[in-house]
């Protein structure tokens, strides 16, 4: 028995105030490679529209965005609509399921094409998740660097997020850090990531 494998597996990262356990690789190289290329060249890639100071910004940097239902979710103030599960997705969805034990009704996809593009500090607390959620990241493609920056104390920490891998964020991570995939220029590949979420509905939404 590996007991530095089994122990290190569900370890929180985060110090105090959340949770953040990195699962670690959940899929195989050759599913990997396989998912990537899919995802690579079927989703309906688009970039991104965000407010910064007020301003609109067309990104580099694309996403997509796939739910259960016409989920309206809204992002950086500017309103999205999810598109409905691709086959590939639901594989990806139902390992997801399994391994965080946890069911997620939609999906945010971000395409990176290199290492100059990134994703700044934020946090996803928007009011259609809710302050304390979770959230599960899968990341395929180039490994990058993911980091948290406590909103108080400003306390940081940082890991890879390899290709292939599981981080999920949970409990009150969003309400008291951020987190942001910082831009380097030393990865020149492209990455994918796949935000799993859940989306609160009109009914049940509490503010
Ligand atoms: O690309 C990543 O690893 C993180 C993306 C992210 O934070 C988000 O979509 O909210
Ligand atoms: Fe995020």
């Amino acid at each position: 028995m590996d007991l530095f494998n089994e122990s290190s597996r569900d370890v929180n990262i985060l110090p105090y105030d959340g949770i953040v356990l990195y699962h670690g690789v959940v899929l195989g190289q050759q599913k990997e490679i396989a998912l990537f290329d899919t995802l690579l060249k079927t989703v309906p890639w688009k970039s991104d529209e965000v407010m910064l100071f007020g301003k609109r910004i067309i990104t580099k940097r694309k996403v997509a965005w796939y739910g259960d239902q016409d989920y309206r979710y809204t992002y950086s103030n500017m309103e999205k609509r999810a598109i409905p599960w691709s086959k590939e997705l639901l594989v990806i969805k139902n390992l997801v399921e399994h391994e965080t034990k946890e069911r997620f009704n939609s999906c945010l996809l971000n395409l990176y094409h290199d290492g100059g593009e990134g994703m700044g500090w934020h946090s996803d607390d928007e009011k259609e998740l809710g302050e304390v959620n979770t959230i599960a990241s899968v990341s395929l493609g180039a490994a990058r660097k993911f980091s948290f920056k406590h909103k108080k104390t400003k306390d940081t920490t940082s890991l890879m997020l390899e290709r292939g891998s599981l981080l999920e964020m949970k409990g009150s991570t969003q309400r008291h850090w951020l987190h942001a995939l910082p831009k380097t220029k030393k990865i020149l590949n492209p990455r994918i990531n796949l935000t799993f979420r859940t989306i609160i509905s009109e009914r049940s939404r509490t503010k």
